[in-house]
């Protein structure tokens, strides 16, 4: 059978308090307006906190209404001080869009005069100046606030000045790159307040599913203080969690229905793959009349189920076959917008939908969620499934494995699943490259300090303030003290801000056009478009297959028409780190974290820290048969490589380890095993997003040389940093993961996903020995014991730069 394991999660009551007497009559009025008679326990301590001036940090599950933990105490404060305003920051706009709705009910029964609206990239000219003037309650996302709000806050002192609550939605969502980013953006927004106007906001966060909650938000706005709400008042409802994995040679009810059905040879599902076995799982959900998401790794997977269950319910329930439609990132806003009304209002019963629908958009009740694969973290699978059982009806998670090592790994061990700590939030608010970036729209608007901003920025400040002066961005009045010395902005760039990408996304994209219609279908970033469309390619849309007929590069378009088609297609490719060289300094700062090690030693490493330059080829494709995955054929391709600079952190093996190893094992392996066992270990030492970081990975069908280092690389074009503060912890790094591998009873040379297999492997974890991974790191701690063992302590020198040949 494919249900492996159900873990019945209880039902819990309601915890409910009356209204507290302390709250103004308007807000009791307006409670009963929106039909609450009663407060969940943490709604009311939290709402309590934040009146008397508190920051505080609401983390309850999902639906348990967190939105009236921020919304009551503004309007309340906003209802009695007429000139108080309030800034809303939501991660997406989608979120703002979904979240006004409610909002505009309860103002309107709070019965205060209070403007609010949105103020985003999607809003008129002629809106963005009336919110300008007029609103009190502004709801925006970080990348407003750093591009157009912070930049020209003049035309914002009004809500500057009165600004008295800052609230951050969704505080999960920031993390990795985009979390460091706003982490830097508040600090600046922060500042202006305190200097220009005078403002000291309160601040509530609303966060779902992280296990450090009060330490990530206190973080992220750089708060000292910070109240933590956790104790959920909310009822929820039974939910049974079925973990469900497709077996090759078991057939199930599901494929007895469809053997039955089945008259064409050409059909795709007859052998049971993850993907037609979650497609059958929601064809028969939508049968039964209950509304269903279907939570998919990707963009492509989330075409394909829709593809897959439509032509299943074509042959079932024809009547159904436009009740579903697929819900995911690079539609256009209008698109996902109308889909979230259709789920909303009933018109469609299903959607199979990417991390996109993950935030808490309200498309109203839902009974069951199917995971196809696992999301990447816990606490992403339990926020999925949290979509459903809202309003205390009961509810089921089904989890689709794939035969990937960390879903069998999910499916062999239940437990670690359900009875694991959900993962911790990591920023780097410290971040000295993000540092300099914001530093210099911060001087833009308003001079900075050494004296005065250290408090903000940190103590990295004013070695910053020296590298952007050197590099012609910052410029102060030599007559001045150094300790009074004010840096103002002299860039020549009139918008700083406009170069920085804070979620990292290329600006640059692929438009992908349907040729009969002539219509745009969808924009594809540059990095990811020749994944997806190249002559050849099978492109998905909206569960229907297009043919890519011709991909013009020059004027960056795709031009593609509809097909019937029984395969889909996967590039093949690799992706190669070249160290440039160009060594990146690490400074010694004081962190914000307890060290393992002490100064002197975490200075000890040869460990290189280098500019490197990534190349992603794409060499040919597959055409694989849909449902039975196997493939039919192989193409050439030929399109030009995809290359951005970033940073990388690597360590040089020595020629004596690689002999010794070669004796054995295959070198290659165990590098490439390593590297893994390497990346798993850094949240041990670094507060980094795991996705900002990605290992050397070698091509298995390539037996090119491959360089002999143990590398870690940033993904984002351009580096968030990352690379330079891991590299004086590269020996202690090292260490761990050796016991990583050494402690890890797995059997087997490939290792499980504890030790040396990396659910984001380039290539699929292919060519990796646990054996070779471990006498490789034994052999460079030794060299690195035995090289530093005759030389000086290099704590006297804040760097130490040790001399490498970079020969790759
Ligand atoms: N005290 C209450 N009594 C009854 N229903 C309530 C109460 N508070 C909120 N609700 C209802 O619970 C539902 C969920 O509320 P809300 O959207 O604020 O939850 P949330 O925690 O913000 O959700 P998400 O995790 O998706 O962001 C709403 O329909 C809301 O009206």
């Amino acid at each position: 059978m494919q249900i492996v394991h159900v873990e019945d999660i209880n039902p819990r009551k309601a915890v409910h308090v009356e209204i507290p007497n302390e709250l103004s009559d308007n807000a009791k009025s307006a409670l009963k307006c929106i039909g609450i008679s009663k407060l969940y326990s943490h709604q009311a301590e939290s709402i309590m906190a934040s009146l008397s001036g508190k920051n505080v940090v609401v983390a309850t599950m999902t639906s348990s209404g967190k939105s009236l933990c921020y919304n009551l105490p503004v309007l309340e404060a906003l209802s009695q001080n007429l000139l108080s305003c309030a800034l809303y920051l939501f991660p997406t706009k989608a979120l703002a869009q979904d979240q006004l709705k409610a909002l505009l009910t309860i103002i309107e029964a709070f019965g205060a005069s209070i403007n609010a609206g949105i103020y985003d990239g999607d809003t008129s000219q002629k809106d963005r100046i009336w919110l300008r003037d007029n609103a009190r309650l502004l709801i925006t996302n970080p990348d407003m606030l750093h591009m157009s709000i912070l930049p020209s806050h003049r035309q914002f002192s009004r809500i500057l000045l009165n600004l008295r609550y800052v609230v951050v939605d969704e505080a999960h969502a920031y993390k990795g790159a985009f979390g460091c980013h706003t982490a830097l953006i508040l600090r600046r927004l922060r500042r202006l307040c305190s200097h220009v106007y005078g403002s000291d906001p309160s601040f509530v966060f609303s966060t779902a599913t992280s296990a450090n909650p009060q330490e990530h938000c206190m973080e992220l706005a750089n708060l000292s203080t910070l109240e933590l709400i956790k104790n959920d008042g909310s009822p929820s409802s039974r939910k049974h969690f079925v973990l469900w994995n497709p077996t090759p040679n078991t057939r199930t009810v599901l494929n007895k229905i469809q053997s039955n059905m089945d008259d064409t040879s050409n059909t795709s599902h007859k052998n049971p793959s993850p993907i037609s076995e979650v497609s059958y799982l929601f064809a028969e959900m939508v049968q039964h009349g209950l509304r269903c998401i279907t939570f998919c790794k990707s963009r492509k997977l989330c075409e394909l189920v829709l593809s897959y269950t439509r032509e299943i319910l074509e042959e079932t329930a024809p009547h159904l076959v436009n009740s579903i439609c697929a819900y995911r990132a690079g539609y256009v806003a209008q698109d996902r917008r109308r889909i979230e009304s259709d789920f909303f209002g009933g018109k469609l019963c299903g959607i199979a939908a990417t991390n996109a629908l993950e935030l808490g958009i309200d498309v109203g009740h839902i009974d069951v969620t199917l995971h196809l694969g696992f999301p990447g973290s816990i606490a992403s699978l339990w926020q999925q499934a949290g979509r459903s059982g809202r309003r205390e009806k009961p509810s089921l998670a089904v989890y689709v494995a794939f035969e990937g090592p960390l879903d069998q790994y999910f499916m062999k061990f239940p437990q670690k699943l359900f009875n694991s700590p959900i993962e911790c939030c990591h920023i780097d608010a410290e971040n000295q490259q993000v540092l300099e970036q914001h530093l210099v729209c911060a001087a833009l608007e308003h001079p900075v300090s050494l004296v005065y901003d250290e408090k903000y920025f940190g103590c990295g400040l004013s070695i910053a303030v020296l590298t952007l002066k050197s590099r012609g961005y910052l410029s102060s009045d030599p007559s001045r003290e150094s300790s009074a010395k004010l840096w103002r902005y002299i860039g020549h760039e009139k918008m700083p801000s406009r170069a920085i990408s804070i979620r990292a996304i290329d600006t640059v994209k692929y438009k992908v056009i349907d040729m009969q219609k002539d219509e745009v279908l969808e924009e594809i970033e540059e990095s990811k478009a020749f994944f997806q469309v190249y002559e050849g390619a099978v492109y998905l849309h909206q569960g229907h297959n297009y043919l890519v007929k011709e991909l013009n590069i020059s004027d960056k378009i795709a031009f593609c028409q509809k097909a019937d088609l029984k395969y889909y297609t996967k590039t093949r490719d690799y992706t190669d780190i070249h160290v440039v060289g160009g060594n990146i300094v690490y400074i010694w700062k004081q962190l914000a974290y307890p060290s393992k090690g002490s100064k002197s030693q975490l200075l000890r490493t040869t460990a290189q820290v280098h500019v490197c330059k990534v190349t992603t080829t794409w060499f040919g494709f597959h055409r694989i048969w849909r449902g039975s995955s196997k493939i039919f054929d192989t193409v050439e391709l030929h399109l030009p490589k995809y290359s951005y600079e970033s940073q990388a952190v690597w360590i040089q093996v020595p020629q004596s380890v690689k002999a010794l190893v070669e004796k054995q094992f295959s070198f290659r392996s165990g590098l490439h095993a390593a590297s893994h066992a390497l990346l798993h270990v850094v949240p041990i030492f670094l507060r980094c997003n795991l996705s900002d970081l990605a290992p050397e990975c070698p091509n298995p069908h390539d037996a090119r040389y491959f360089p002999e280092r143990i590398l870690l690389y940033d993904q984002h074009p351009g580096g968030t940093g990352v690379s330079k503060q891991i590299k004086p912890y590269f020996t202690e790094l090292l260490t761990a993961a050796l016991e990583l591998l050494t402690s890890c009873l797995c059997p087997g040379d490939t290792g499980c996903p504890n030790c040396i297999q990396n659910l984001s492997c380039h290539e699929y974890n292919e060519l990796i020995h646990k054996d070779a991974a471990i006498m490789i790191m034994k052999g460079v701690l030794d060299a690195e014991k035995s090289y530093f063992q005759n030389l000086p302590d290099p704590s006297e020198s804040p760097t130490v730069e040790v001399n490498q040949n970079i020969d790759n």
